[in-house]
């Protein structure tokens, strides 16, 4: 393990880690985009989702939506980002595979038609899809997955678990060479899938879904900027994403889901999903591994398990935080995009740590 920690005068304690990538992003576009772009600028990189409207289909939609994002960087920002194209039933195995070729994309993201913000156009059919995804194993390029059926029969707290018996078990079996991100793992079940496949399948894992369990959508009345997708479980899940998050296993690594509406949208009789954590999820990630005593294992799931898993270098770059005996300031809870506000995740515990870029 290579992250550096130590007191410094007995009162600050500080941890040296290789630079965070984010391995599931939302920036959006337009004003929004220009928004937040600056506030995952100190990532070294992020997978970022294609579920705009319309989604970035092509090879071509993704060119473009990278340049629009690198013009809303701030000036220096030395940040990746690294496309992925939307799964349809009409998209060509041909341009995918071209583009993974000139690494100009890295993933292809998979949303069940309706499971999730955008995913109207997803796939509905997985059997449509074979011949693609049977390519992208060839070629060893990744699938992110949006994990939970859309069955209007299934419980919206079983959808995951349903999920992997219906469709992921079945389809690993199928084509066991196709790299998998089982996105935003929420279950226990979701866990003991991905531990179960030996390194075949990854899971990335939420700031959000460590800190809240279902209640923070419910108690006390509706807190709509709890509500995300997959919606938060019982207890007894966030604890397995913790102990998975936490134990330092190569299959485990960060994606935000960081996914930015602006507050009329999440405020109203029919919010829609979504958690904007990029403001702070280096520093709630500190805290939460500072609570399960695995500051040491830190690194490993921000910064080493993701690129091994997608076959990429790790960053050089590196990032130190610093533990204050006091709470930090807390943020401002909202930022401001165009005339509109998002409101920035409240993990509802003081924060001590503040995030120091290095070199
Ligand atoms: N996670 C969410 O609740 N929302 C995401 C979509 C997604 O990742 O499922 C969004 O785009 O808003
Ligand atoms: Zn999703
Ligand atoms: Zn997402």
């Amino acid at each position: 393990m290579s992250a550096e920690s130590g007191y410094v005068f007995g009162l600050m304690k500080t941890i040296t880690i290789r630079q965070p990538d984010d391995w599931h992003l939302h920036l959006r576009d337009g004003t929004v985009l220009k928004a937040v772009a600056p506030f995952t600028a100190h990532f070294g990189r992020a997978i970022i989702m294609p579920n705009l409207v319309p989604p970035v289909v092509t090879t071509a939609d993704a060119a473009a939506y990278r340049e629009r994002i690198l013009a809303a960087l701030p000036e220096g920002s030395s940040f990746k980002p690294l496309m992925t194209l939307y799964l349809t039933e009409a998209s060509s195995a041909d341009d995918i595979a071209a583009g993974f070729r000139d690494g100009l994309v890295t993933a292809v993201k998979l949303y069940p038609a309706g499971a999730t913000t955008n995913s109207h156009g997803g796939v509905r059919d997985i059997e449509k899809v074979m011949p693609i995804l049977e390519r992208m194993a060839e070629i060893g390029m990744t699938l992110c997955v949006h994990g939970e059926v859309t069955d209007p029969e299934v419980d919206i707290f079983d959808r995951e678990a349903v999920f992997i018996e219906r469709v992921l078990a079945p389809l690993r079996k199928r084509i066991p060479e196709l790299r998998i991100v089982m996105e935003h793992v929420t279950t226990s079940d979701g866990v003991d899938f991905v531990r179960a496949q030996n390194g075949a399948i990854a899971g990335s894992i939420t700031p959000h879904h460590l800190i809240i369990n279902r209640n923070a959508i419910l108690v006390g009345g509706i807190r709509p900027h709890y509500y995300c997708l997959p919606v938060a479980k019982r207890e007894k899940h966030r604890l397995a994403l913790r102990a998975a998050a936490t134990s330092g296993e190569g299959t485990f690594f960060l994606g935000t889901d960081s996914a930015p509406h602006v507050d009329p949208l999440k405020e109203c009789a029919c919010g829609c999903a979504g958690v904007f954590n990029a403001p702070n999820t280096v520093a709630c990630l500190a805290e939460v591994f500072e609570q399960e005593n695995a500051l040491d294992r830190l690194e490993a799931f921000a910064s080493l398990n993701g690129p091994a898993f997608y076959r990429l270098p790790v960053n050089e770059k590196r990032i130190t935080l610093v533990r204050h005996d006091v709470p930090v300031e807390a943020l401002p809870s909202k930022i401001l995009a165009g005339e509109d506000e998002i409101t920035i995740f409240d993990p509802m515990f003081p924060i001590h740590w503040s995030v120091e870029e290095s070199n």
